[in-house]
């Protein structure tokens, strides 16, 4: 069985289990279920906090795990990411008070509050400025008001939480992160449990950002409503019982869907549908 880490709590945790679940997983009911198994599809889920995912994983007692890259990198563990998931996005910044510092480089003596102590210290050890680290569990951007530091270090995603604070942002972000699956660092890439895994989550990927869009357009327009409408391999072509019309079914981006159709209406293209893909294996 493949046994997976799965965010108990906080912002990783919807997503993931709804990522899961569209995948064909089963997925808990209730929130204090710590462990459940999928037999059907030979796969034992572990509910644990996003922290200690990578620690987890590292330790080789779980094969993968769902955390975000910010965790991962903070927590120093011995895994490495496979595969993006493009949730909980976010920024890794410093922020102050208007007029603290100019830059990293000014933090020199004061102190910086944050939940990320590990990207917070190796960042100031690359960067070469002393300052020091007072680790907060959350809520880090009352700290400077209080006055248990002069500079955070957080995940900003709106900026809604550092403006509420009266914070600006200093520098260029530590990182960036998402919601990522990682395993332990150098453990076999052909895993066919693993790779099954991956390419199931690839299919909700790939669902989600593309639409299948259908068409019929005349044969003297077909090179440049293809051109349009290339696919990921190439448009299917059926010809139609009208003469001179040829029936085109391709794969696009569901954000230029729109502008797409507009396109392919204006160059004479007709019954231009487009319908959601529910689940794929490219
Ligand atoms: N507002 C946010 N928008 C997007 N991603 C976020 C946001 N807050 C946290 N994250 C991401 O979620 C992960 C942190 O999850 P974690 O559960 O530890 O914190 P949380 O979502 O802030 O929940 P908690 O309420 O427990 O503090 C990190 O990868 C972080 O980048
Ligand atoms: O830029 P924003 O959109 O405002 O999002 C960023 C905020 O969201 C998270 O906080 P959360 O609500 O999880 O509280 P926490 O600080 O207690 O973790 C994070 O720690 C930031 O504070
Ligand atoms: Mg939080």
């Amino acid at each position: 069985m493949l046994r997976i880490a799965v965010p108990n709590k906080g912002s990783l945790s919807g997503p993931a289990m709804a990522m899961l679940h569209e995948a064909g997983y089963q997925q808990r009911k209730e929130s204090k279920e710590l462990v459940l198994v999928d037999p059907e599809n030979e796969v034992e889920f572990f509910y644990l906090r996003p922290r200690d995912i990578a620690i987890y994983v590292s330790s080789g007692r779980l094969d993968i795990g769902i955390t975000g890259r910010d965790l991962l990198l903070d927590s120093g563990a011995d895994s490495e990411e496979i595969l993006q998931l493009g949730f909980a996005r976010s920024t890794f910044r410093y922020a102050t008070k208007p007029g603290t510092a100019q830059g990293p480089q000014g933090f020199d003596g004061m102190t910086i509050a944050t939940s990320y102590e590990g990207i917070v210290a190796k960042h100031l050890a690359d960067v070469g400025v002393n300052a020091s680290v007072v680790h907060l569990d959350g809520a880090v951007e009352t700290a400077i008001e209080l006055g248990v530091a002069q500079v955070i270090a957080d995940v900003v995603e709106t900026g809604t939480s550092l403006r509420n604070a009266g914070l600006e942002v200093i520098g260029e972000p530590i990182m960036k992160s998402e919601a990522v699956v990682i395993r332990r660092t150098g453990a076999p890439d052909d895993d066919p449990k693993v790779q099954q895994f991956l390419r199931r989550l690839q299919g909700v990927l790939v669902a989600r950002s593309y639409v299948m869009m259908d068409y019929d357009c005349r044969v003297e327009h077909l090179e440049r409503a293809v051109a349009l409408t290339p696919g990921l391999e190439s448009p299917t072509i059926s010809p139609l019982h009208h003469e001179g019309w040829v029936a085109v079914r391709s794969m696009v981006a569901a954000r230029e869907a729109q502008r797409i159709m507009d396109d392919l209406y204006d160059l004479g293209a007709r019954a231009i549908l487009t319908t959601a893909i529910h689940a794929c294996r490219l």
